[in-house]
């Protein structure tokens, strides 16, 4: 794969990271689907997947977080899934991270990163994910072929789109669970009126699965745009830079 078109801030952390799986073996094991994350994102009402982010190249460092901690926290302050960050040179993840909050939490796991080679997606499934994300601005049109993969490895994968190009790419890619993003990651500018759009946009179209707003969201009155359209919502850095992780989560919730 050549990602040399890929531009601005997520160019250059795609290519770092194709770098780093450049001589990674894909050794597929297949496993059933559980749609456990899934399944979680459906339960009635907003479900919040929560994340645990150390940093961002937006932010630069959010907080010393322990995954394990965290997650715990999230849990107890509600949320019903929660993203681990394992990309590691921006966003100070790495695969512990994730290995300790699927031990810790009983809710299900999202692998957040910048997956560039089926490997990713094989050590997502042994990490003990039950999802991972999948970004068109990086896969365009292997998108499909990803997808399958995922779902062939047991995993769900959360499809993420940041505009009406992108979006067409997820449906023809049979996406079952569709993320918007707010954030624009080749210029790291955030909009949240982007999500409520898009998501418009892709049921208009047709979409019938699960749908996801992402990033940006710091407090409970900048949901409501989004309740009653989006199933889950999924929040970092407002969550991880708080004092009382389960309070933050709870507030947030609240309506
Ligand atoms: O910290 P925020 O603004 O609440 O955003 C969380 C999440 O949406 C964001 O981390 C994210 C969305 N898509 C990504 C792709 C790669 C890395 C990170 C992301």
């Amino acid at each position: 794969m050549d990602f040399t078109a890929v531009p601005g801030v997520l160019g250059r952390i795609v290519r770092e990271r194709a770098e780093d799986y450049l001589d990674a073996e894909f050794q597929p094991s297949a496993r059933p689907r559980t749609k456990r994350f899934e399944r979680a994102l459906r339960l009635p009402g907003l479900s919040l997947i929560a994340e645990v982010k150390r940093a961002s190249p937006s932010k630069g460092h959010i907080a010393a977080l322990d995954p394990a901690q965290a997650a715990r926290s999230y849990e107890r302050g509600g949320a019903r899934a929660v993203s681990v960050l394992t990309e590691p040179r921006h966003f100070g993840g790495d695969d512990q991270a994730l290995r300790d909050v699927v031990k810790a939490v009983a809710i299900p796991a999202l692998r957040k990163d910048f997956v560039v080679h089926p490997a990713m997606l094989a050590e997502a499934a042994q990490l003990g994910a039950s999802a991972a994300l999948l970004m068109v601005s990086v896969l365009g049109e292997l998108t499909h072929t990803f997808v399958q993969t995922a779902h062939a490895l047991g995993l769900d994968a959360l499809v993420e789109v940041h505009d009406e190009r992108e979006l067409d790419v997820a449906l023809e890619a049979d996406a079952e669970i569709l993320g918007v993003n707010n954030r624009d990651l080749t210029t790291l500018k955030t909009d949240l009126a982007n999500a409520p759009r898009l998501m418009r946009l892709a049921r208009a179209r047709g979409f019938e699965g699960v749908l996801v707003a992402e990033s940006g969201y710091e407090r409970a009155e900048q949901l409501a745009d989004v309740r009653g359209l989006a199933d889950a919502v999924l929040v970092g850095s407002s969550l991880a830079a708080a004092d009382d992780l389960e309070e933050a989560a709870r507030r947030l919730m609240t309506p």
